[in-house]
């Protein structure tokens, strides 16, 4: 069978990580080994080892040439002809690529998330049930601040300069308007709880599994 394709694409902070990690738990278990997976458009980053950090530090990380979205295209072709592949792991603290791939197996269901997924056409031609994360760019701001500190080693003042410099504007560029491609816009973050209940209702179905009562 060929795998479904699922993407969750919305602003930096929008509870798109959240989201897709909830289903894939509350399902994982129903569906079994080969079921459901996640790849992360973050992990296709361009590798900038060949970069000073300070080089790094001035990438504009929210424009859509920041991605390899060719490779990323490439591995969902072959996900999708159930061919393995070797997914990039990304590092924020060194901006760049780490040396390892992860070895990736093609499952029924295989959920994408991130923030420019809608804006590739030959990607959103991939995706068989397109999300989009509607949330206030401001509780996204608030929720980046707190997530990136713990999470991503930055300072108040360098998430609230590149939010001024590139996330904010990217965002009203690039990814708002990729809004209008998706089927279902979710509201108020990665906790949704019937949004998160439709979509695995979806799966449910789409892997002839029963509903849930
Ligand atoms: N509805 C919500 N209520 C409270 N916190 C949330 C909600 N949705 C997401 N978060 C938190 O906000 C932060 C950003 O969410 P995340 O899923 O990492 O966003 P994204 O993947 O879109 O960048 C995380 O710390 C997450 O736990
Ligand atoms: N080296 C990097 C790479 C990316 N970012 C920021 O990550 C955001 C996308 O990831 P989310 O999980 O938040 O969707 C994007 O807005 C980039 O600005 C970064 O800060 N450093």
């Amino acid at each position: 069978m060929k795998p479904t394709i699922i993407t969750i694409a919305g602003p930096s902070a929008s509870g798109k990580t959240l989201f897709a990690q909830t289903i894939h738990d509350e399902l994982i278990e129903e569906l079994g080994e080969g079921g459901i997976s996640i790849i992360y458009e973050d992990a296709y980053y361009r590798d900038q080892s060949h970069l000073s950090m300070e080089e790094r530090v001035e990438t504009n990380y929210d424009h859509p040439d920041a991605f390899e979205h060719d490779l990323l295209t490439e591995h969902l072709e072959k996900l999708t002809n159930n061919e393995p592949i070797q997914s990039p792991v990304y590092c924020y603290k060194t901006h760049t690529r780490t040396a390892e791939t992860n070895a990736f197996a093609p499952t029924k269901i295989i959920l994408v998330e991130g923030i420019l997924l809608l804006s590739n056409k030959k990607l959103r031609e991939q995706f068989d049930i397109k999300v989009y994360m509607d949330t206030p760019l401001d509780i996204c701001l608030i929720r980046r601040i707190k997530r990136d500190i713990v999470e991503r080693q930055r300072s108040v003042e360098s998430v609230t300069n590149q939010y001024l410099e590139t996330v904010r504007p990217m965002y009203h560029q690039y990814i708002e308007p990729s809004k209008a491609w998706a089927d279902i816009v979710v509201t108020r973050g990665g906790k949704n709880r019937m949004a998160i209940e439709v979509i695995k209702a979806k799966i449910r179905q789409i892997s002839q599994l029963p509903p849930q009562k």
